[in-house]
């Protein structure tokens, strides 16, 4: 048996196996995909912040050529030569400035008077915008190929033109993007700053950002040579990870384990899965030395616990709220029994222990009637045993006596169980329609040889005949005890004395082997 459950069970080394691929799944899964977005939300972010950068640095430059144009005229005379040349001083992009004329001709540079004509297509450009502002790469004298123009024009006419490197503008991009991101950024068609040329790999994501007011549009890349670099080095950290939910799985499996193999749990699957047994102890007539009577007890053995006594199971079973679904079973196991044995068990009546606050439940009743309606061989035959292990408040009295009127009703027989030990006063015997009382197998063990209780037997014997109730005498184990129940007028024993619980096929044999004595 041990065999065969524990071969259900996977081994230790393929579990080991089984988490240490799945925490390496999810391990690599979570660092490899939050890298890959943590990458396109860094690269949108970069690129947003580049474009911002360079926006303020065109701004300076603007802001930097209208200081330049201010107070000018056409002259180009010391004032403004010294004005142009302050603000090239200044200025931490422009290399050189100029003045213009409302013909788009150059007079005036810091270096000194100069006189060229602004290419027509420029001059187009500044009288087209919305603020007379352009920006271009054109060839400079001074600067080379590719310099970088910004011009800027007065209402009046008068203009201001700014040359600069292209890198200087540039720098402001590049703080922000580089070593990690590669970009392009462009004039209308026109390269301005690249460094794309050096990706080397796969380009895993492009980014891409225009500044309209200057025609500019920055394009950034994310290779993907910087995906695997920040994988490699976050290598240790995901050997760390993948260790510590390993560790997380193969806890949560032993705790799991060691749940599933608790005695509350195995009880639990139990009942769910009806895995209980019940037996059953007849109950012998001392005046027609016969039996007409059973009590039907939990029995339970578990692979793990061994035989588990009724008395935990039954306080398990009310701990986890499961002490109606245990009624439920051994009702229906008592149908079952009916139903196997019917030739056999025709004259027989079998009682189950309930719970007294299980009565008080309004769907007890309603939940009884619809196992009858299943079987309906235990009409007429079907008796509860009430177990009386706590006291009812003053509230919980009166529902109780409608609800033994209902389960009456639908012919079932009522017993106190354990009298005397329990909550069930000789007043409960008036208000309750009981129909057995059964004594207590503590007082049948000090019967003979208590006097004391042999006088409370005495009486309580009285009262339950006065109230036409049948009395039980349980716990009989020897003949001096059986002697004593019969003196004390006590017709119906139960006890090891005649049977001791047994399972169905045995308490059949029983039945058979002694109906034939
Ligand atoms: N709510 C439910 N309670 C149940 C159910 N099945 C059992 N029980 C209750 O558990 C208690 C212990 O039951 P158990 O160990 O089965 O003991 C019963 C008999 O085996 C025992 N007995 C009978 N004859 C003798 C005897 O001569 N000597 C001796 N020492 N013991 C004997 O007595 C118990 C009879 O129980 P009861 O008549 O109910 O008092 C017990 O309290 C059960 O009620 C269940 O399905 N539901």
């Amino acid at each position: 048996m041990f065999k065969t459950i524990t071969g259900i069970e996977p081994s230790k080394k393929r579990v080991i196996f089984f988490y240490g691929l799945l925490s390496l799944f999810i391990t690599l899964a979570i660092f490899t995909l939050g890298l890959y977005f943590y990458l396109l939300s860094d690269v949108s972010d970069r690129t947003y912040a580049a474009k911002k950068a360079l926006s303020d640095r065109m701004n300076g430059i603007f802001t930097e050529l209208k200081q330049a144009a201010e107070d000018s005229d056409l002259s180009c005379e010391k004032a403004d030569l010294t004005r142009l040349r302050r603000v090239v001083f200044y200025s931490p992009t422009l290399k050189e400035i100029g003045l213009f004329d409302s013909d788009f001709r150059v007079y005036c540079s810091n270096l000194g008077p100069t006189d060229f004509k602004i290419y027509s297509s420029i001059a187009a450009r500044i009288t087209k915008s919305k603020d007379r502002k352009t920006v271009s790469l054109v060839n400079s004298n001074t600067l080379g190929e590719s310099t970088f123009f910004a011009f800027y024009q007065r209402a009046d006419g008068l203009g201001v033109n700014g040359l600069a490197p292209p890198k200087n503008i540039a720098i402001s991009v590049d703080q922000i993007l580089l070593p990690d991101y590669f970009y392009e950024l462009t004039i209308g068609k026109q390269v301005f700053s690249s460094n794309r040329e050096g990706i080397g790999s796969d380009v895993l994501a492009k980014q891409e950002e225009s500044l309209a007011d200057w025609s500019m549009t920055l394009v950034v890349f994310l290779p993907s040579s910087l995906y695997w670099h920040h994988l490699w080095s976050i290598s240790p950290f995901i050997l760390l990870s993948w260790g510590f939910l390993f560790a997380v799985f193969y806890i949560g499996h032993l705790v799991l384990i060691y749940y599933r193999r608790s005695l509350r749990h195995c009880i639990k699957r139990a009942i769910r899965n009806n895995a209980m047994e019940v037996y059953f102890q007849p109950i012998v007539s001392l005046s027609e030395g016969g039996f007409h009577e059973m009590e039907a007890l939990i029995r339970w053995r578990s692979f793990r616990h061994g035989q588990v006594s009724p008395l935990v199971i039954v306080d398990m079973a009310d701990r986890l709220g499961l002490i109606d679904d245990l009624t439920w079973m051994v009702i229906r196991k008592v149908g079952d029994f009916y139903r196997e044995y019917p030739e056999q068990l025709r004259d027989i009546k079998i009682s189950v222990n309930v719970d007294r606050h299980s009565f008080l439940k309004d769907y007890f009743a309603p939940n009884l009637s619809i196992i009858l309606g299943e079987y309906p061989e235990l009409k007429g035959r079907l008796g509860l045993e009430v177990t009386e292990t706590t006291a009812l408040n003053s509230a919980e009295l009166p529902l109780m006596v409608s609800r033994f009127e209902d389960i009456k009703a639908l012919g079932i027989g009522l017993s106190v169980d354990d009298f005397g030990t329990g909550y069930a006063g000789l007043d409960f015997l008036r208000r309750f329609p009981y129909d057995t009382l059964k004594l207590d197998q503590i007082f049948i063990a000090s019967l003979k040889d208590d006097q004391f209780t042999r006088q409370i037997l005495t009486s309580v014997t009285k009262l339950a005949k006065e109230l036409n109730m049948e009395l039980v005498a349980e716990g009989v184990e020897r003949e001096d005890q059986l002697n004593a129940v019969r003196e004390l007028g006590v017709d119906r024993v139960q006890g090891y004395y005649f049977c001791r619980p047994l399972p169905k096929d045995q308490v059949i044999a029983w039945f058979e082997e002694n109906a034939a004595n």
